[in-house]
């Protein structure tokens, strides 16, 4: 049952991790010293991590955002150099699809592999029990599928996705819905939610050439519906998914419960791998 475990929490205790893969470098340029790290660098520390435990043969798994852009990175980097041989892809995303091509990682799909050994993925927040938000790059959906499908799913963060509680970072949760009347279904998601605490409900959008702002369309044709809430999500959040994916007009939400194996986070002060 959600939150009925308390994770594992392994410090390893190093400044850098750099050593867990001295087998497979050179890598990239030198490490940073502890005070030049950036988030970037940090994303790239929890990405290569993540790397070390993908073996060759293994149909992985691959996210989507700035963060598994470094794991991409990675596993085009060993797979040119011969340390890792047969694997094969499943893009969450076109954008990973083209990244991942362009590294030279062969890729599937969930048709060809119903069975995923590991995904790699970003989160936009993680809670004390793994549970996470993505979909801050509108990939949600091919996310769940892939990630769900997966034997593990480890998912990488800097520090500053760390959360006490989902939704509370003030970042949006995001629910992926049909373009057809899709003000009826925000007005459905407006009414779940507390107004009074807060809470309040959009779409997403962007601006064109002509500045003209214009929905969002993710890779499957859809819109984002942006929910945020000012004190995060309160109650039981199996409850709250259930009444979001009741209505017709949602397709999938952000929230992805009980679904991370592990969670590898870099900060400053080392990384930090949490299992389930
Ligand atoms: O749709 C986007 C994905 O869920 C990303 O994995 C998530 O937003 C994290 O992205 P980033 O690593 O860029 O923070």
């Amino acid at each position: 049952m959600r939150g009925a475990f308390y994770p594992q929490a392994l410090d390893l205790g190093h400044p850098f991790p750099h050593h867990l893969f001295a087998d497979r470098l050179p890598v990239s340029p030198p490490a940073p010293t502890v005070a030049a790290l950036s988030q970037d660098d940090l994303k790239r520390i929890a990405a290569h991590r993540a790397v070390d435990l993908v073996e060759s043969g293994m149909v992985l798994g691959l996210g989507t955002g700035s963060t598994t852009a470094h794991a991409l990175d990675r596993l085009g980097d060993l797979r040119r150099r011969g340390a890792l041989r047969d694997i094969v892809g499943i893009p969450t995303s076109l954008k990973t699809a083209a990244h991942a091509t362009a590294v030279g990682i062969p890729l599937s799909d969930l048709d060809a592999h119903p069975v995923v050994d590991l995904s790699i993925d970003g989160a936009d927040e993680v809670d004390p029990a793994l549970n996470l938000v993505k979909g801050r790059g509108g990939s949600l959906l091919r996310e769940k599928m892939i990630e769900g499908a997966s034997r593990r799913f480890v998912v990488i963060v800097d520090e500053s996705k760390l959360v006490t509680c989902l939704g509370g970072s003030g970042l949006a949760v995001p629910v992926e819905v049909v373009p057809f009347c899709w003000k009826y279904t925000l007005g459905q998601l407006e009414r779940l939610f507390d107004n009074d605490s807060g809470f309040y409900a959009k779409l997403r959008t962007f601006s064109d050439k002509e500045g003209v702002e214009m929905p969002f369309v993710t890779d499957n044709s859809n819109y984002i519906i942006d929910l945020y809430f000012e004190k995060g999500i309160g109650g039981d959040l199996d409850v709250v998914s259930d009444s979001i994916l009741r209505f017709p007009g949602v397709v999938e939400h952000g929230m992805f419960l009980g679904m991370a194996t592990s969670v590898i986070v870099a900060g400053k002060n080392g990384v930090t791998v949490t299992m389930k």
